[in-house]
């Protein structure tokens, strides 16, 4: 499969972040309202500017209905914004779809896109015959992607004989058998078991250390967090943070965590230094010391190494918490009559 040097430069003029990365992905103000023939009109998405650098593993986060799909179709380029506009390497989605399609990965799983009565070697190379690769090309494609997949042994069965994990992974492939640049995953791995999970979160990896971007919409914020480098979380069609997940936890939370094992008159000692906001027990029976700040967390870890505890640990809050915070906000502003 392919190495870096596969990803080609064919892109329309991309701009910079100010990250300082080329922008694979970018959209501005976008909106989109969907109309019913009765009953109001849905804004779907709602002035959602957001950027992805090339190269970057980005997360699509939202609750059930927060308008996910409807941006990842538009930036698929089979639905059209209503407002905004939005660009994927350098090619405008409302004028340049013809640019954008060969360079782009679409996996929206389900019973989409995968024929059952082929087999799943006869998927890929029609999938491959598609986008346009020979004959040749498609053939060798499709035996090294299915060996990477670990599919080589079930390749001759039909697709309707397979475990959802083997159709999964199918889907994958067949997003990726025209070697695209930029890959929409949409929940890539459910219903997968959590080995399956892995390798295939594994694969993702590896597919954006080739210098391909990877966007998906997930609901897994553990997923998110050990695979993504930024996520834009999305609420009601609006955008309600785009971060680096520790970043977010920061920005969220404003609170650091030690984690020690201690006893409870060293906690109490603990409890009372300055900058300590409170102590909580864990399931593990250690205990989660939350700081107000930087200057909190080393004085709690100065304190407790001096009286010889030595299973300490420092975290932030994970992406789970930042998110139930962010969009249980966003519920109750949004009940607040204006
Ligand atoms: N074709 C459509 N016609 C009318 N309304 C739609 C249509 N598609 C989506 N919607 C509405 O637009 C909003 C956003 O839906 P969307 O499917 O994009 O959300 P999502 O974040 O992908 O949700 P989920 O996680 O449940 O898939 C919802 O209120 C949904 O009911």
């Amino acid at each position: 499969m392919g190495d870096r040097s596969t990803v080609t430069d064919s892109s329309g003029g991309t701009k910079k972040s100010p990250r300082g990365g080329a922008l694979a992905v970018e959209t501005l103000r976008l909106g989109r309202e969907y109309r019913a023939r009765r009953g109001p009109a849905v804004l779907a998405l709602n002035d959602v500017s957001m950027e992805v650098e090339q190269g970057e593993v980005h997360g699509l986060l939202g609750p059930n209905g927060a308008g996910k799909s409807t941006l990842m179709k538009i930036l698929s380029t089979v639905l059209l914004p209503t407002s905004g506009t939005g660009r994927v390497l350098g090619y405008d989605l409302a004028t340049e779809h013809r640019r954008i399609r060969p360079l782009l990965g679409i996996v929206f799983g389900g019973e989409r896109g995968l024929y059952p009565r082929l087999t799943a070697r006869q998927n890929l190379r029609y999938w491959a015959a598609l986008y346009g690769i020979s004959a040749m090309n498609g053939s060798r494609r499709t035996d090294a992607l299915l060996e990477e997949l670990g599919l080589s042994a079930r390749a001759d069965d039909r697709v309707e004989t397979f475990s959802v994990g083997m159709r999964q992974r199918l889907h994958l492939a067949r997003g990726i058998i025209g070697d695209p640049r930029v890959l929409l995953l949409d929940e890539p791995t459910n219903g997968l078991d959590p080995l399956a999970a892995r390798q295939l979160r594994e694969l993702i990896q590896r597919l954006a250390g080739e210098g391909r971007t990877v966007l998906i919409a997930t609901h897994d914020l553990a997923e998110a967090e050990v695979l993504c480098d930024r996520v834009t979380m999305i609420n009601h069609g609006r955008v309600v943070a785009a971060e680096a997940p520790k970043t977010l936890a920061r920005l969220v939370h404003r609170e650091e965590r030690v984690r020690i094992r201690a006893g409870s008159s060293l906690l109490d000692q603990v409890r009372a230094l300055p900058g300590v906001l409170g102590i909580r027990a864990a399931d593990d029976g250690t205990s989660v010391v939350s700081a107000a700040h930087q200057e909190a967390v080393g004085r709690v870890l100065a304190f407790v190494v001096q009286h010889g505890v030595t299973e300490i640990r420092t975290e932030l809050p994970s992406l789970e918490e930042v998110y139930l915070r962010l969009v249980h906000r966003e519920e109750t502003r949004s009940v607040v009559p204006r």
